[in-house]
């Protein structure tokens, strides 16, 4: 049984992967916060901009076996046949809380490529096209080889330095946006500063923010 906040069909925001038309699946459920405001500042991350609570989102339920949710999600997908591949970015939540063999195969069989957004927290299962990790403060790192790692910037507990050895293609440092926070300081500025002076780090916008899309 899988749990499904919400799914849509929208543009990659964040990352190497910006601007590809992608179906989203945004799982329910973290395990390092439970979703609730009032238990936001005891969490292991509190900066979280995403209601993944509940499967009461826009196309979100509960879905029995992988089959059922890879024709739910195929279903969503609104792109032209023009060659390209078609991508489901699976997200949340924490996505490797669910996120199994059974249903990366169920999408390839579809041919779907496969990106998924984690903490880092859980191994990651094979077979995943496009693994971007995020590591959260001093929460201990598990999957420490991947596509990419975004890091959400500044984190005090999480500076750059202490992930640039890890097996990783793209390193990308991207402003945390602290309105979550119902805070509007500004993180851009030290973002952009660490990417000049620290050249293999790039800045990743969120650009669907900008773009006022999903
Ligand atoms: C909502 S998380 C879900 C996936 C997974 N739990 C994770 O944290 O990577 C998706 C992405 O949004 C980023 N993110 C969450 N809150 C943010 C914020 N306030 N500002 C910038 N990025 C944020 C996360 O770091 C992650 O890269
Ligand atoms: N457009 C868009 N791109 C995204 N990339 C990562 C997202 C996420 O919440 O995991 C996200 C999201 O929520 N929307
Ligand atoms: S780990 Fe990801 S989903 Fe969980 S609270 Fe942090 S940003 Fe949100
Ligand atoms: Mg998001």
């Amino acid at each position: 049984m899988y749990s499904v906040k919400e799914a849509f069909y929208s543009l990659q925001g964040e990352g190497g992967q910006a601007g590809r038309a992608s179906v989203f699946c945004r799982f329910a459920g973290c395990n390092l916060w439970s979703g609730r405001e009032a238990d936001r500042v005891s969490a292991a991350c509190r900066f979280c901009d995403t209601d993944f609570r509940g499967t009461d989102g826009q196309n979100g339920g509960r879905f029995a076996d992988a089959e059922t949710l890879a024709e739910h999600l195929v279903g969503l997908w609104e792109g032209a046949p023009d060659g390209s591949r078609p991508q489901v970015i699976f997200t949340g939540g924490e996505p490797l809380l669910q996120l199994d063999d059974a249903l990366i195969a169920a999408m390839h069989d579809r041919e779907f490529d496969v990106a998924v957004e984690t903490n880092g927290t859980l191994a990651a299962p094979a077979g995943i096209d496009w693994l971007c990790v995020s590591p959260k403060g001093d929460v201990p790192l598990v999957q420490t080889r991947g596509d990419e790692l975004k890091l959400v910037h500044p984190q005090p507990e999480a500076p750059p330095e202490r992930f640039t050895g890890l097996d990783f293609r793209h390193f990308f440092l991207q402003p945390m946006d602290t309105s979550p926070l119902g805070e509007t300081r500004d993180t851009m500025a030290a973002t952009v500063a660490y990417c000049l002076a620290n050249p293999r780090w790039r800045l990743s916008l969120q650009t669907h923010k900008i773009a006022g899309i999903d």
